[in-house]
């Protein structure tokens, strides 16, 4: 850190969040600022670089951590690639926000949360960014606070307009849903301990190969059901919804997120594009959050355990996705580290 105090972050993956994340860093949030900016695309990771005054392109993460000037690590490559950076920040002890996924499976999350615990702190910050969301804080305290009674029902929508041409139907569980298992952990405080997943006959519009939509349906210790209608290529814009429905009443958010207008035409509102507009002020706080408590020598927010446990239902789905058949979660028991 320099004498002020600011962190220099190095961060990993210079594609639509990577590049959004260093816009963030640099024009919006305080308290660090771009050291290091890495990508595989050499000219992809110059180009984000020659934007930031100070920055420094690299191609190697391991290179771009060994710097002295860099505090912290910032990782937006594609959830394959996260097992082999986190260790490497283990390595040189440096504090982590990791997007999500942790990883993609759970058997490289359990790697991972080994490494962390070999190291003796907790050192990562997962990026499900939607625990920073206002409307799902409020839905969150809402149902901590117990005036609706006991959730019994999440129902829950995540649409995207499009995806990368790498996407694969595994991914719709691992990249997406895996939003939904975060935002049901946190939001009924309960473990998902069982998956199914129904596919109606695919839109015309998705890719070869790529199965959308789906249907998601997780089964929790607490009895709770969560159903997700998975659909990434709807072609209209980006949403996500949620109800709780509970003993005494439900509870909503995600319908009309940004304005709404009257004219000759009709009554109508607006639909985001993507999730850089839905939930920009989502990530704004979630990396100042990350930032105030590095600089304070503490880590917040979603764990490599919250980590895990997504990749271990994610496996779960990936299971059912491919079977039809209901698919039982296993989880390793929580680590007292993370309690
Ligand atoms: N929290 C959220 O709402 C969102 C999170 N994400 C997550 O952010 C991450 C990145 O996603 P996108 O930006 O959409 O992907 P992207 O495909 O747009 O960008 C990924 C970038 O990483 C680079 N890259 C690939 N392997 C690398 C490696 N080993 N080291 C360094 N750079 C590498 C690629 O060249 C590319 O520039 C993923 O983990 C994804 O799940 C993505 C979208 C939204
Ligand atoms: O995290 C994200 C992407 O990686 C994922 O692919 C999208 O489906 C999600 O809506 C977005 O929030």
């Amino acid at each position: 850190m320099t004498q002020q105090g600011t962190l220099g972050v190095a961060v990993i993956g210079t594609g639509m969040m990577g590049a959004d994340h260093v816009r963030r860093i640099n024009d919006v949030i305080s308290g660090a600022r771009v050291a290091a900016v890495v990508d595989i695309d050499e000219a992809r990771a110059k180009h984000v670089a020659d934007g930031v005054e100070g920055a420094r392109a690299y191609t190697d993460p391991a290179a771009a951590m060994a710097a002295p000037d860099v505090d912290a690590v910032l990782i937006a490559s594609p959830g394959p690639a996260h097992e082999a950076a986190l260790l490497t920040a283990f390595e040189h002890d440096l504090p982590v926000l990791c997007e999500k996924p942790l990883t993609p499976d759970p058997a490289s999350a359990l790697r991972v949360l080994e490494a962390e615990q070999r190291l003796g702190h907790r050192r990562v910050q997962v990026g499900f960014m939607r625990r920073y969301d206002s409307e799902f804080m409020k839905l969150k305290s809402l149902l901590a606070g117990g005036e609706l009674g006991r959730p019994l029902l999440l129902h829950c929508r995540h649409r995207n307009a499009s995806v990368h041409s790498y996407f694969t139907s595994d991914m719709l569980i691992t990249d997406s849903v895996v939003h939904e298992m975060d935002q049901s952990r946190w939001l009924l405080e309960q473990e998902i301990t069982a998956v199914t997943v129904l596919r109606p006959a695919p839109t015309a519009n998705a890719p070869e190969g790529l199965g959308d939509p789906q249907l998601v349906i997780f089964e929790t210790d607490g009895g709770a059901l969560v159903d997700v209608e998975i659909f990434v290529t709807c072609g209209f814009g980006y949403q996500v919804q949620a109800e709780a429905v509970c003993e005494r009443g439900t509870a909503r958010v995600g319908d009309a997120h940004g304005m709404l207008i009257n004219r000759a035409s009709g009554w109508g509102g607006e639909i985001a594009p993507d999730f850089v507009a839905r939930f920009e002020e989502a990530y704004d706080r979630e990396v100042q959050a990350w930032v105030n408590a590095t600089r304070r020598g503490a880590v917040e927010g979603p764990s490599t355990w919250d980590g895990y446990a997504a990749a271990a239902v994610s496996e779960a789905g990936v299971r059912a996705q491919t079977t039809g058949e209901r698919t039982v979660v296993e989880m390793i028991e929580r680590p007292a580290f993370y309690s």
